[in-house]
C-alpha cells in the first residue's frame, strides 16, 4: 500500500490549495474512477433533496449510480485545503482493505476541481445521529443491538490493527464515524486521519488531530500515536454506547458531565449499573452491561500499556476470555488539563483539533503544540509547551 507517498503543489489548480488532477490520479491506484457527469447524474444535480448529510469535509448526497447502486457521495467542498490530503488518504486506505465493519469506498472523482468519494450508501445514519443524543432518531437500541454494535467496532478495529499489513491507526473514532446499515451493522468510516504505523517502530509523533474528548492524553498532550490512542477512543465510545449518552454533557449536574469521570467514580463505589441507559427499561444483562463498562474502563486506562489489544477486547466482550477486574486503573483525563485552559462559550459537542507545530517522525521533539476548538464545555485555545526525547 502505498498510503503517505503522495506529492503536493507540483502544479496547482486554479482553485487555491487544490493540487492538480494529474497529480493527484498518478497517487490513486486501484480505485474505479467516476466522471463528474455520471455523479451529476447519479445526484439529480446534487439537489438539495438528495443531501443526507454534512461534515468537515463538505456535503453528503444519496444517488443511484449507472450500475443501479444506491451510494453516499461525499462532495469535498471549494473551501476544504485540509481536505485535499484526507481525501487521498481515505482512497489509499480504505481502498485496499475489505472488511464487514468497515465502510465500503466503490470509488471517486477527481476532474478538474471536483473531488468526490462515492461509498456503498448506508441506510441507519451515525451512532452520534442514533443512539446517542439522537432524539430525532426512532431507532430502538435494544441490549443485544448495543452488544452487536460493540462487537462490530471491536472486530473492525482489531482488523485494522492487527490484521492488515502495515496496522492501520483510525485516529478519529467517534460516535459520527459508526455508520449504520439497515441491520445495525456497525461500520467504521471516515479514515482521512488515518496513519500506518510500520511494524519496526513502537510509536510515530504527529500532529494531534481528532475529538476532544476521545483523545487519549499521550497522544493529546505529547503527538505519540499508537494503536493504544484508538484502543482509548474505542474505550469511550463503548461507555457511550452502554450508557446511552454523549462524553460530555454540560447540561448535567457538574459531577455528571464528563462520562470517563463518572464512570470512575461509579466503578470505586460499586454502582456502575447506575451508568446504564434507562431507555432499556432495565430489559438487559447487568453482569453483561457492567462487564462491557469495565472493558471500557481497561481500554481508557492513563497507562496505554495497560490497555488491552482490541483482539483482546473483541474476546472479553464475546466472553471468550475473562476480564480482571483487579486490574482497572483510573481512566487518563485531559479534562483537568483542559479545565485550565478552556474558556469561552459553549457550541458543538464534537470537534477536531489539530496542534500545530509538532513535528512529524522526529526523534528528537521540541513541540510546541497549539490546540484549538470547540468542546461542549467550551471554546478552547490553548498552547502546551513540553520537551522531550524519545
Ligand atoms: N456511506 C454513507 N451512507 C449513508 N450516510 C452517510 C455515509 N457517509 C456519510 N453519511 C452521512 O453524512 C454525514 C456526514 O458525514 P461525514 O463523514 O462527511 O462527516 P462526519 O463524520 O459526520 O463529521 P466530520 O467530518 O466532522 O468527522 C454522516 O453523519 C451521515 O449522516
Amino acid at each position: 500500500m502505498n498510503c503517505f507517498s503522495f506529492l503536493f503543489g507540483r502544479r496547482k489548480s486554479p482553485r487555491k490549495g487544490i493540487p492538480d488532477a494529474d497529480d493527484e490520479l498518478s497517487s490513486i491506484h486501484n480505485v474505479k474512477l467516476y466522471t463528474y457527469k455520471e455523479l451529476r447524474t447519479a445526484t439529480e444535480d446534487f439537489i438539495p433533496v438528495n443531501k443526507i448529510g454534512e461534515g468537515g469535509f463538505g456535503c453528503v448526497y444519496k444517488g443511484r449510480l449507472k450500475d443501479g447502486k444506491i451510494a453516499a457521495i461525499k462532495v469535498l467542498s471549494a473551501e476544504s485545503k485540509q481536505g485535499v490530503k484526507e481525501f487521498l488518504t481515505e482512497i489509499n486506505v480504505i481502498s485496499e482493505i475489505k472488511h464487514d465493519n468497515l465502510v465500503e469506498l466503490y470509488g471517486c472523482c477527481v476532474e478538474e476541481d471536483h473531488r468526490i468519494l462515492v461509498y456503498n450508501y448506508l441506510e441507519n445514519n451515525s451512532l452520534a445521529q442514533t443512539l446517542i443524543g439522537g432524539s430525532q432518531s426512532n431507532i430502538y437500541f435494544n441490549w443485544r443491538t448495543r452488544c452487536k454494535v460493540c462487537i462490530g467496532i471491536a472486530r473492525g478495529l482489531a482488523f485494522l490493527h492487527e490484521e492488515v499489513r502495515p496496522h492501520i491507526v483510525h485516529r478519529d473514532i467517534k460516535a459520527s464515524n459508526i455508520l449504520l446499515d439497515k441491520d445495525l451493522t456497525p461500520k467504521i468510516s471516515d479514515f482521512g486521519l488515518a496513519k500506518l504505523i510500520p511494524s519496526n517502530v513502537t510509536h510515530v509523533s504527529t500532529r494531534v488531530a481528532g475529538t476532544i474528548g476521545y483523545l487519549a492524553p499521550e497522544y493529546a498532550i505529547r503527538g505519540q500515536l499508537t494503536r493504544k490512542a484508538d484502543i482509548y477512543s474505542f474505550g469511550v465510545l463503548l461507555v457511550e454506547i452502554v450508557s446511552g449518552r454523549c462524553n460530555t454533557n454540560t447540561r448535567l449536574p457538574v459531577e455528571e458531565q464528563y462520562l470517563l469521570e463518572r464512570t470512575w467514580e461509579l466503578y470505586e463505589r460499586r454502582e456502575l449499573v447506575g451508568l446504564i441507559d434507562t431507555a432499556l427499561n432495565g430489559d438487559f444483562d447487568v453482569e453483561e452491561a457492567c462487564k462491557f463498562l469495565k472493558i471500557g474502563l481497561l481500554c481508557t486506562q492513563d497507562a496505554p500499556k495497560l490497555r488491552p489489544s482490541m483482539s483482546t477486547v473483541v474476546k472479553m466482550l464475546t466472553g471468550k476470555k475473562d476480564l480482571d477486574d483487579n486490574k482497572i486503573t483510573k481512566p487518563g483525563l485531559i479534562s483537568d488539563f483542559m479545565d485550565l485552559k478552556v474558556r469561552g462559550d459553549q457550541k458543538k459537542p464534537d470537534t477536531t483539533i489539530t496542534s500545530s507545530n509538532a513535528s512529524s517522525g522526529s526523534d528528537n521533539l521540541d513541540n510546541s503544540a497549539l490546540l484549538s476548538g470547540n468542546t461542549s464545555a467550551g471554546t478552547f485555545n490553548f498552547t502546551t509547551l513540553y520537551d522531550r526525547s524519545i
